[in-house]
């Protein structure tokens, strides 16, 4: 077959297998057979190996590439990856409230769950993902750009040519946490206390491998650079981040007022069992990026941002899992 055809033909399959990964992991509905996926990459991975001159960094290929790592590189975030201050009770996010229309007045605000996971930042250049790193100390991370290839709903390459960073949130699906641990006490290793744990020890891991066996996910919560895209709201760049192709979680809301943030924060606390991930709270964020800037940030934390933690669980349903379980 001439070059030009084949080189045409492995951006078709590319093409093909990147759409179906989307529809698979970002949309939660599969567009065909696992065995029709499968054949697709057979032949795209057999094209790589006869013509490597025409593989490219965002083939679904270079998802499992990397061989283990010594150590995880330092990144230093350009903009720090910041904390949230937290709300226990219906005072504290009144308080919240009333020191954000005291500040700017009339104020719409976004609420999004809180997925109980560990905060990680990506970076594009011209569509392409390029780094992705721990939150560390907020200012310097570990670069595990090779681990979260291995997730499957992080886009290796974006619906548009743009060079933007964002922030999410990495985490173990309850039921790969429960299968895990399962795999685990057949091996006599120990269980992983939940999966937060579990998602964080499998990024630390430094072999690529394992981390794919992990079946990791991740959901997509900020732009960094929003107004450099001219973005003005965080409602707005939730809806760019769709466009963009990335996995955001659409069970976020506009609350005009805070009567409605604390409708939604019961609505998510009844139903959070019902969730296929584990969340420990809730996240309300003034909307408008004027009023975010107004309003500042510390050394730590966004004035402009709170996350109202779910109280703990009782301790007795708990001890009688752990008697049940041994
Ligand atoms: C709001 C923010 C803290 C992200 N934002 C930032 O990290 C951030 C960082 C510098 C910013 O601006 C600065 C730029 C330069 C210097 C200082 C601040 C603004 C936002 C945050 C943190 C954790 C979240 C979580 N677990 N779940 C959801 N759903 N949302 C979350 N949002």
């Amino acid at each position: 077959m001439a070059q030009h055809d084949v080189k045409k033909q492995m951006a078709e399959l590319r093409e093909q297998i990147e759409k179906h990964n989307y529809a698979y992991y970002v949309l939660d509905q599969p567009s065909i057979s696992d065995a029709e996926y499968d054949e697709l990459m057979r032949k795209l991975m057999e094209l790589e190996e006869q013509y490597p001159q025409y593989k490219t960094p965002d083939s679904p290929s270079q998802r499992v590439g990397g061989a283990p790592l010594e150590a995880f590189k330092k990144v230093t975030h350009r903009v720090p990856m910041l904390s949230l201050s937290n709300a226990f009770n219906e005072g504290d996010l009144r308080d919240f409230d009333r020191r954000v229309r005291q500040e700017v007045g009339d104020v719409r605000y976004v609420c999004e769950l809180k997925i109980d996971g560990l905060a990680v930042s990506l970076r594009y250049e011209d569509g392409y993902f390029v780094q992705g790193a721990t939150r560390g100390d907020g200012t310097t991370g570990e670069d595990i750009t090779e681990n979260l290839k291995t997730i499957r709903s992080l886009p290796l390459r974006l619906q548009k040519q743009v060079t933007v960073e964002v922030r999410g949130e990495a985490y173990m699906p309850r039921k790969s946490f429960e299968k895990l641990n399962e795999q685990r006490k057949m091996n006599g290793e120990e269980l992983f206390a939940n999966p937060r744990n579990a998602a964080a020890g499998s990024l630390r891991q430094l072999d690529p491998k394992i981390v794919a066996a992990r079946q990791l996910d991740v959901f997509i919560y900020s732009v960094v650079n929003s107004e450099e895209i001219g973005l003005v709201s965080h409602s707005e760049s939730l809806r760019y981040l769709d466009e963009l192709g990335f996995k955001t979680n659409p069970t976020w809301q506009v609350c005009e007022t805070i009567d409605a943030v604390l409708a939604y924060i019961e609505k998510w606390h009844e139903r959070r069992t019902s969730l296929p991930y584990d969340i420990d709270g809730i996240v309300i964020k003034v909307d408008a990026f004027a009023q975010q800037k107004q309003l500042g940030a510390t050394a730590k934390s966004p004035r402009w941002a709170i996350a109202y933690k779910f109280p703990a669980e009782e301790v007795v349903t708990q001890l009688v899992d752990i008697e049940l379980s041994v």
